[in-house]
């Protein structure tokens, strides 16, 4: 019999790849508010991706979303397990969390990968904040210890990250073409070349100054002001 692998408390095990999304069938099982916020993050990263919505209300907003991508169909009508037929992924966005776990038995059986709401015990795979500027991506995982902490480091990143960054990959990729040389000495050219980014070993953006403050103590002071305001309601 093997051991379980140890994993220490505050690591994330999660594997992050960048998925080809639009090799793939997506099947999205709900058509709300959550579907919405689903789809919304499917079309932003991967737009050409085939996704098939069933849901027994189709939302307006996502009629609206849908409408300009010829690869989204939409079936209002309740799921039905054949539904998985032909298809890799599944998001289950139901407000039904007893269709939610017969959705991920089945799809398991099928195997396909699947994504259920707000159930990260149900999820094989979760949703990443995501950062864009041009060809960089960064996807950001809390291991589903935060959320809204994710969503802040993305905002943080967009904000402090250079629009030029894009500029210096396109422009990376074109002096990655032209250096000469076997592959130690490509290494060593291109980080000569990219050494200035990094800012130097001493430097220190103000926004990492602002989470060094905010981590060490202002944090969980404001939270337990809050949490006995909550108590008192
Ligand atoms: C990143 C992002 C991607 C996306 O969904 O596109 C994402 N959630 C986002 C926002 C968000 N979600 C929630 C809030 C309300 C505040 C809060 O709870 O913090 C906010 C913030 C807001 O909306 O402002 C509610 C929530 N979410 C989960 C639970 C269940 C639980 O924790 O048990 C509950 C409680 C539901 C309840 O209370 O009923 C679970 C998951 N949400 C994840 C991803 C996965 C873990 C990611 C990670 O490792 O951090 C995971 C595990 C599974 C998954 O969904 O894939 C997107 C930010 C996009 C952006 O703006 O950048
Ligand atoms: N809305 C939010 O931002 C939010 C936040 C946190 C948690 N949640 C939870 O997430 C769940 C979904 O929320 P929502 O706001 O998207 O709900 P919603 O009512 O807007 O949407 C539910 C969707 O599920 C579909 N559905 C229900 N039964 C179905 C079936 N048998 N087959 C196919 N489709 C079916 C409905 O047609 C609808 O499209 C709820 O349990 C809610 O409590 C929602």
């Amino acid at each position: 019999m093997s051991s379980p692998t140890p994993t220490p408390a505050g690591f994330n095990p999660l594997f992050p790849v960048f998925l080809k999304l639009e090799q793939f069938r997506v099947l999205l099982v709900g058509g709300g508010n959550v579907g919405l916020e689903k789809l919304t993050a499917i079309l932003r990263s991967s737009p050409a991706t085939a996704v098939t919505v069933v849901a027994t209300w189709i939302s307006p907003a996502l009629r609206t979303l849908a409408a300009p991508y010829p690869r989204i169909r939409l079936h209002e009508r309740p799921f039905q397990e054949t539904d998985l037929e032909n298809h890799d992924f599944v998001f289950a966005a139901t407000d039904d969390p007893v269709l939610h776990r017969r959705i991920k038995a089945a799809a398991t059986a099928r195997g396909l990968l699947t994504n259920v709401a707000d159930t990260p015990a149900e999820c094989d795979f979760y949703l990443s904040s995501v950062v864009q500027k041009g060809d960089l991506k960064i996807a950001i995982s809390t291991n589903g210890k935060s959320p809204t902490v994710a969503k802040r480091l993305r905002a943080m990143l967009e904000e402090t990250l250079p629009d030029e960054l894009d500029t210096v990959l396109q422009q990376m990729t074109v002096i990655r073409g032209q250096i000469r040389g076997d592959f130690a000495a490509k290494v060593k050219s291109l980080n000569a070349v990219t050494a200035e980014l990094t800012g130097g070993p001493a430097y220190e953006s103000p926004a990492t100054r602002r989470w060094r403050r905010v981590a060490t103590g202002s944090l969980l002071a404001l939270g337990a002001v809050v949490a006995v305001a909550w108590r008192k309601r």
